[in-house]
C-alpha cells in the first residue's frame, strides 16, 4: 500500500516528504518530479511568491540508478522564502527562544485556518496555524504523488485537469457529448493534453483560460477581492475493477472524494454528472451498456467511470469546486483574538485566484489513491511482477 507524509512550514527552511509502498523497479528522476512542481507554480492569478520559488525536490533515499528499490522514498525541498524574504523568517520560525522579540498575529482571516487553529491548538499567535495550513504544503504533496503518477503512467494511465469556471464565468459545456471518450496526448514530458471524442479540446491549465476568465481575475484583483471556481480532472487508461462495493472504505469514489476534500480550499467534489444527476430523471442519467469488440462498454459516461465503487473502464471524471482565496486586499470584518475588538482583516502576500495551479494539486493527490486501487488488484513488489499480473488479467 502506498502512503505518504509531508512535514514542513510555509516559511520554515524546507518541506520534507516520505512516500512508501512504491514497488521496486520504477524509473523516476528528479526532473520528472520537477515538471509537475513547475506546473503547480504557474497559473493566472498567482501571487508574488510563485515568481521566486523554484521548486525542485531532492530524492534522498529509495532510488538507486534512477529506479525505485521498494524502500521508502524521502524527498526534501527548500523554501526560498526562508532565506529571501525581508520578514526575517529564520527569526520568526526559530525552533528555540521564547519568541519575545516576534510580534504575534492576532487578527484572524475568515475562511483561512487562523481562528479554528487558535481555538483548537490554544495558540496565542496565529502564525503556526498559517504556517502549516498553508497550501505551500501542496508542493510536497505534488512531489510525493508524482512518483505514484509515474507508476500509473507506466501502465498507460494518464491524468489531466482543467478549469471549467472562474467565479461566475464558465464554459457552456454540455459535457456528456465530449467526455465519453478522451484521448490523452503526451505533450512535452509530463504535460498531458486531452482531446475529446468530438475533437473539442479539453482545456488544460491557465494557458487555456478564456479572455473573460482572465478579465474576471483582473477585475477582482483591482477590487482587492479574490476568486475560486470549478475544475475537472480526467483520468484515462484505467482498467475495470479498481475499488469495491463490499465496504464503504473500499469504494473508489469515496476514496477519491477524501483525497480531493483533503486539499486546501476545496468545498465540493462530484464524480461524472454529480449534482446534475439529482436534477434529472433516470432515463437520461444512466449509461446504457454495450458489447463491442468482445468488450463491455457504455454509450455515455454520465457516471464518470465509476459504478458500485468500481472503475468501469470509461474515463474517470472528477469535478469540484474551490472557494475564493481567503486573504484579500480589501478588508472584511473580523475580531482580534486577544482584545475581542472588531477589526478589519490584515493583508499579506497572497494569490488572487489559485485555481489553475490547484488543479495540478488535485491531479496529484488522486494519483496515490488510484495507484493503491491498482496495486490492490494487480499487486506485487516489483514493476516486473505487477506487469505479469496486469498483462495476464
Ligand atoms: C494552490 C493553492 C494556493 C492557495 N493560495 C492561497 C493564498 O495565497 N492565500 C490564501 O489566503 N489562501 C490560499 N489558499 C487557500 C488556503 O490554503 C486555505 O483556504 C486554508 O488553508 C484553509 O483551509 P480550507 O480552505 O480547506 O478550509 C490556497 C490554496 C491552494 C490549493
Ligand atoms: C507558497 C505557496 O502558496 C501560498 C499558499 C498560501 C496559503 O495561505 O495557502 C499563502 C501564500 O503564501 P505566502 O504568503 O508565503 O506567499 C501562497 O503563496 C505555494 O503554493 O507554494
Amino acid at each position: 500500500m502506498i502512503r505518504y507524509l509531508t512535514a514542513g512550514e510555509s516559511h520554515g527552511p524546507q518541506l520534507t516528504g516520505i512516500i512508501e509502498g512504491i514497488p521496486a523497479g520504477l524509473s523516476i528522476t528528479e526532473d520528472e518530479i520537477a515538471l509537475h512542481l513547475a506546473r503547480r507554480q504557474k497559473g493566472y492569478g498567482r501571487g508574488g511568491r510563485m515568481a521566486f520559488e523554484k521548486d525542485r525536490a531532492e530524492i534522498l533515499s529509495g532510488v538507486r540508478f534512477g529506479k525505485t528499490t521498494g524502500a521508502p522514498i524521502a524527498l526534501q525541498m527548500p523554501n526560498r522564502a526562508f532565506e529571501k524574504d525581508d520578514a526575517n523568517w529564520p527569526k520568526v520560525m526559530n525552533k528555540e527562544g521564547d519568541g519575545e522579540d516576534v510580534d504575534p498575529i492576532t487578527v484572524p482571516r475568515p475562511g483561512h485556518a487562523d481562528l479554528t487553529g487558535v481555538q483548537k491548538y490554544r495558540y496565542d499567535d496565529i502564525r503556526p496555524a498559517i504556517e502549516r495550513s498553508s497550501a505551500r504544503e501542496t508542493a510536497m504533496r505534488v512531489a510525493c504523488s508524482s512518483i505514484a503518477r509515474k507508476f500509473l503512467n507506466h501502465f498507460g494511465i494518464e491524468i489531466g485537469g482543467h478549469v471549467t469556471q472562474i467565479g461566475s464565468i464558465g464554459y457552456d459545456d454540455p459535457w456528456e457529448s465530449v467526455r465519453t471518450r478522451v484521448d490523452p496526448m503526451l505533450d512535452e514530458g509530463a504535460e498531458t493534453v486531452f482531446r475529446a471524442a468530438d475533437e473539442s479540446p479539453v482545456r488544460c491549465l491557465d494557458e487555456e483560460l478564456t479572455q473573460q476568465m482572465r478579465q474576471e481575475i483582473i477585475v477582482r484583483r483591482k477590487e482587492g477581492s479574490s476568486l475560486g471556481g470549478h475544475w475537472e480532472v480526467l483520468v484515462t487508461g484505467l482498467p475495470t475493477g479498481l475499488g469495491s462495493f463490499v465496504h464503504w472504505d473500499r469504494k473508489l469514489d469515496g476514496r477519491l472524494a477524501q483525497a480531493v476534500m483533503g486539499t486546501q480550499a476545496m468545498k465540493g467534489v462530484e464524480i461524472g454528472q454529480g449534482f446534475e444527476a439529482g436534477r434529472r430523471h433516470g432515463q437520461v442519467v444512466h449509461d446504457e451498456i454495450t458489447y463491442e469488440n468482445e468488450a463491455f462498454s457504455r454509450r455515455t459516461n454520465r457516471m464518470g467511470g465509476i459504478e458500485g465503487g468500481i472503475s468501469t473502464g470509461m474515463p474517470l471524471i472528477v469535478r469540484g469546486v474551490m472557494k475564493p482565496i481567503p486573504t484579500m486586499l480589501t478588508p472584511i470584518s473580523t475580531v482580534d483574538i486577544n482584545t475581542k475588538e472588531e477589526k478589519d482583516t490584515r493583508y499579506e502576500r497572497s494569490d488572487v485566484c489559485a485555481l489553475p495551479r490547484a488543479i495540478v494539486v488535485i491531479e496529484s493527490v488522486i494519483a496515490p489513491v488510484l495507484a493503491n486501487a491498482f496495486l490492490e488488484k494487480f499487486g506485487g513488489d516489483s514493476i516486473e511482477e505487477i506487469e505479469e499480473r496486469y498483462h495476464n488479467r
